[in-house]
């Protein structure tokens, strides 16, 4: 059977779901409460920067498979199989995930599903969400949590090409949806299983991701009091086919809009539970010291204070091929240097209008050459490779740069005459 699908929620994640989707065949019908957001996407604007998914979307549309509403009668009507793709973000004031925008979304679209329907929670949720929702809905729907592993940056290749498959299922009906469903995506290892298991290995998954590189940093952190370099430490450990070299890259640390808040909530959820992991607090803490260090090395290098000084800061997004600022380091480096008194030039190669709309009181950059000339010091935050293709000979005086992610050859930038320090690694290299 040919499913036709409702994709709930189309922001980073819902859109490049709704498009892979409609790119497997499917008819895909998807819906967002933000009426420009919707309007847009109808007319082939993708409101987000990230790879090969414009040309997804609008081949979408072309085909007629793809097309997006903000009624939930139509979604109701419409679909067979419903995935939520809404927003959890952390809970004002607080650690715990706030899971009002899927307990919304459902409420709205439950009444206007008359016939035989699944819902498919793929957003990261506390543990026993799924539960609590299921309990709450007519005989003639069902639920199934089938989270979502993809990479900002990676997004369709993560979906079209995922590591694997996790099925939280609560009958063998909609299991066979589900894998169905997924069915044109070839051989993917598929892990069925129960609602809990299924919301736990997403947040188990993120907490292990952010744990590696709070682990590296620590270690940076190590090797900066002993004189160390934790680039060749990162690089030998790698060699261990059981640690591997991925998520081992030191420096800043980690943001976005999901580690963070994913052990934030975590964490919460356990303490609920009785079963607290206070490592995650101090993966957060690891994390946090990272972008204090590198304001810290900063000031160093412009003679103690940043009264008055011109500190250039590539990178705002969180990490790069990404316009997405949320908890994003770069960011919050750049506002600590401002608020201590820096004149702050920042640069990025897709996230400034964000970055503006969020930060207005931050100065910005048309170039990185704009933001470098005159600096005192510059600060590579986010590794886009506009930043690491920089020629340090063709950037006018030399002056100090400071390497947050470890990203830049730092020979090349001493032999042009820079002072070039890192993370976790020795000043002369
Ligand atoms: N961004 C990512 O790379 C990934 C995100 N996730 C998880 O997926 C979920 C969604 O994340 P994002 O797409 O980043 O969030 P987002 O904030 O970009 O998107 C959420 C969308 O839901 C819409 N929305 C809010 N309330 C609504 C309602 N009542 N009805 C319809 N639409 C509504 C918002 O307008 C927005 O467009 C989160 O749980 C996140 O942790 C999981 C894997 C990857
Ligand atoms: O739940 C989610 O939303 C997603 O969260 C992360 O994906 P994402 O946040 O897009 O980006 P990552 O590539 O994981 O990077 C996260 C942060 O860690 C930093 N990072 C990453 C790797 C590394 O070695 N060092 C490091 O500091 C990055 O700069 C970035 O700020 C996970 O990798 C995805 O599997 C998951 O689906």
């Amino acid at each position: 059977m040919r499913y036709r699908m409702t994709v709930i929620g189309t922001g980073y994640l819902g859109i490049t779901h709704a498009a892979c989707m409609a790119a497997l065949g499917y008819e895909v019908l998807g819906l967002d409460i933000d009426v420009d957001k919707i309007r847009g996407l109808n007319q082939g604007e993708l409101p987000i920067y990230e790879e090969g998914l414009g040309e997804l979307l609008r081949a979408g549309l072309a085909s007629g498979k793809l097309r997006f509403t903000t009624s939930y009668e139509e979604a109701g009507e419409f679909g067979d199989v419903h995935f939520l793709c809404l927003g959890t973000p952390q809970r004002a004031g607080g650690f715990a995930a706030d899971v009002s925008q899927i307990d919304s979304a459902l409420a709205a679209l439950t009444p206007w599903l008359s016939r035989p329907s699944l819902v498919v929670g793929k957003s990261t949720v506390p543990v026993g969400t799924a539960r609590r929702l299921a309990d709450g809905l007519p005989e003639h729907v069902e639920l199934a949590w089938n989270p979502e592993f993809l990479r900002e940056g990676f997004a369709v290749e993560d979906t079209l090409h995922p590591d694997r498959i996790v099925l939280g299922v609560a009958s063998d009906a909609a299991e066979r949806v589900l894998r169905e469903v997924y069915a044109p995506l070839g051989d993917v290892p598929l892990v069925v299983t129960d609602y809990a298991t299924a919301e736990l290995v997403k947040v188990a998954a993120n907490a292990f991701l952010a744990t590696k590189i709070s682990y590296i940093n620590a270690m940076a952190e190590v090797c900066e009091a002993a004189g160390a370099d934790v680039v060749r430490l990162a690089e030998a450990l790698g060699h261990d086919t059981r640690i591997g070299r991925r998520f081992l890259g030191s420096g800043l640390g980690f943001g976005g809009g999901c580690l963070p808040k994913d052990i934030r909530a975590f964490a919460a959820r356990a303490d609920e539970l009785g079963v607290p992991l206070t490592f995650l607090r101090e993966v957060d803490a690891i994390n946090t010291r990272r972008r204090h260090r590198t304001v810290d090395l900063a000031r160093e290098l412009v003679g103690g204070s940043f009264t008055g000084r011109r500190v250039a800061v590539l990178g705002a997004a969180f990490k790069p091929n990404s316009d997405d600022i949320r908890d994003s380091p770069a960011l919050d480096v750049a506002l600590a240097v401002h608020r201590a008194g820096g004149l702050v030039s920042v640069h990025d190669p897709a996230a400034m209008d964000n970055a503006r709309k969020a930060y207005p009181v931050l100065g910005y950059a048309p170039t990185p050459q704009d933001a470098i000339r005159d600096a005192d010091v510059v600060l590579l935050l986010t590794e886009w490779q506009e930043f690491t293709d920089l020629d340090p000979t063709a950037l006018g005086t030399p002056t100090s740069i400071v390497d947050a992610r470890n990203a830049l050859d730092p020979h090349s930038w001493q032999a042009a005459g820079w002072t070039y320090r890192a993370l976790g690694r020795p000043a002369l290299l």
